[in-house]
């Protein structure tokens, strides 16, 4: 079967690839709007608007994954800093403390429209720090593409101090539950 990722996340494809799994990228080039509010609901609606986008677009065999991260603290969901200020005051609100980050994600095949939606939440808990540390993490550069303003598979890693369930949901794909899918809802085995 023909697996598609319908994603432009260079992380997704990574985490993928690392499976030895056989697939190809194809970006839903969606505007990422819901009008869901609560997150777990938010990051489903819009992994599968995603996934959904590209199932169209095919006409042959074939599963179509799609998926969405988001960081929520106090109730406040973080998407990507537009700019320095904004990465610093979502950096500032998530450090001391725990927050929680929602992955959405939906696979479609796309003969028939079948469709699995799912979310996974991990809380993280970033240490406290200094104004100074935040300016020089935000200057890394790797801020910007990242839900909340951080990776935690990058130079996040001196940043986080210890995380509550499946990490690879940080990062932006439950592989875990990904696995789950396919196997119980499209007899697909990646074992
Ligand atoms: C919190 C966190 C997020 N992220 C990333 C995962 C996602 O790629 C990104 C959140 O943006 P998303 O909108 O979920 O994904 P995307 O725009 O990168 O890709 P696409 O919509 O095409 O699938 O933040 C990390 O890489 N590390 C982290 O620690």
């Amino acid at each position: 079967m023909r697996i598609v990722l319908a994603s432009k996340s260079p992380r997704r494809k990574e985490l993928l690839s690392n499976l030895g799994l056989k697939f190809e990228v194809i970006e839903s080039g969606i505007e990422e709007y819901s009008n869901e509010k609560h997150p777990s609901k938010y990051v489903m609606d819009l992994s599968f608007h995603k996934a959904m986008a590209v199932a169209k677009k095919l006409n042959e065999e074939a599963v179509v994954i799609g998926a969405d991260t988001v960081v929520v603290v106090d109730d406040k969901v973080l998407e990507k800093p537009k700019d320095r200020e904004e990465a610093y005051t979502m950096l500032k609100s998530l450090q001391g403390r725990f927050h929680t980050v929602y992955t959405g994600i939906t696979v479609v095949r796309a003969q028939d429209f079948k469709y699995v939606r799912d979310f996974e939440e991990t809380k993280v808990w970033i240490k406290k720090l200094e104004d100074e540390e935040i300016f020089n993490y935000i200057d890394t550069g790797e801020c910007y593409d990242k839900a909340g303003a951080y990776a935690i598979q990058g130079f996040g890693a001196l940043i986080v101090e210890k995380i509550e369930g499946d990490y690879f949901n940080v990062v932006g794909l439950p592989i875990s539950k990904l696995f789950d899918i396919l196997k119980r809802e499209f007899g697909i085995r990646l074992l």
